[in-house]
């Protein structure tokens, strides 16, 4: 089956002009999403898994800029569309959920002036066809009363149901995708489970991809069918979650999963990675991880291939294996 979604040798830089050199945020990145699956995109704060997701929706803000890769959405390369083009595409086919809601809310208006808006800026409904799609969508989102919240200022709401609204947004017009950049990542654990049930329930009854940024495996491995790990820009580790998780190659993968607390795992001290991210304009010469890595040696002074083994693929010359019994 095509996927939905195929993301081919992305690059995204920032700044350089003027004799300074451009600095590489996303490098070569390539993964798939299929129909009705989810792809949890993983790694570090600065890894480069946001500017990943606005790069994809065309979003990035200057001097953020796409300089090479392809980005084909159900057949076609939207990363040749026309900004009117892509207009038409983001909000009804692919849609994005932020971690602050407030990037998709617009303080001054009414929750539903702005849902009806969202609905009659792809289709040509009436104001009242329009409100009642809103209401099934607050609906949908668990939002109690939804015909009288339509009236609500976004300030009127609490911040996980100000979340749900713009969750509900996101799905006025069933896109085939939705990005999610941390959307519950600012939200106390029961509501943030509430909003994970409700991405799963629509996965599993339509047809709608995934991609959850996080830095969060918990969530990832509830969620996610697959797992795609960033480092410092490059993707370091992609496979199906189950496999990854338990039997991680990459020693960064390995580095995060072990620093997560874990009932089998009481009263060990927590596995901490030594040293910190590099920036990205500050990477060592080789795997960028080598510095904070166990297992590095001179081969690593060279930048390893992500190396397909199956269904899963690393990078690294050194993969960590599951000890045999
Ligand atoms: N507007 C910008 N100008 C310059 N550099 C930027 C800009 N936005 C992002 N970057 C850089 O791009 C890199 C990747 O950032 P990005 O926000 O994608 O990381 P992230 O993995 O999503 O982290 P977080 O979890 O903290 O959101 C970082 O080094 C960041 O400093």
């Amino acid at each position: 089956m095509t996927p939905l979604l195929q993301v081919s040798n992305l690059v995204t830089e920032f700044g350089g002009g003027r004799g300074r050199p451009s600095l590489c945020a996303v490098n070569d990145v390539s993964f798939t999403v299929e129909r009705g699956k989810v792809l949890g995109l993983v790694g570090e704060s600065g890894s480069g898994k946001s500017v990943t997701g606005f790069s994809i929706m065309r979003l990035l803000d200057k001097p953020g800029r796409v300089v090479g890769g392809r980005v084909i959405f159900d057949g076609a390369d939207i990363a040749k569309y026309s900004d009117e083009e892509m207009r038409q595409l983001r909000g009804k086919r692919i849609a994005m959920v932020f971690q602050d809601p407030m990037m998709t809310l617009n303080p001054v208006l009414t929750v539903g002036t702005q849902m009806v808006e969202a609905v009659q800026a792809h289709e040509r409904v009436s104001k009242d066809a329009a409100r009642q799609r809103a209401r099934d969508a607050l609906a949908l989102v668990g939002i109690p009363s939804p015909e009288e919240r339509l009236a609500a200022y976004p300030h009127q709401f609490s911040g996980g149901m100000r979340q749900r609204v713009a969750i509900a947004i996101a799905l006025l017009h069933k896109p085939d995708l939705i990005i999610a950049d941390e959307p519950t990542t600012a939200l106390d654990v029961t509501i943030q489970s509430q909003i994970i049930s409700e991405f799963q329930k629509l996965t599993e009854e339509g047809n709608t991809a995934v991609i959850w940024i996080t830095h969060d495996l918990a969530i990832v491995s509830r969620l996610a069918d697959e797992i795609a790990v960033m480092y410092a820009g490059r993707l370091v580790e992609t496979g199906p979650v189950g496999k990854v998780l338990t039997d991680p190659h990459h020693p960064y993968t390995a580095g995060l999963i072990a620093s997560v607390p874990s009932q089998n795992r009481r009263g060990e001290p927590l596995h901490q990675i030594r040293g910190m991210t590099p920036a990205i304009n500050r990477l060592p010469q080789g795997c960028s991880f080598r510095t904070r890595c166990d297992r590095a040696t001179d081969g690593c002074l060279v930048m390893p291939a992500l190396m397909p083994e199956g269904d899963r693929s690393f990078r690294c010359i050194h993969p960590v294996t599951k000890e045999v019994a």
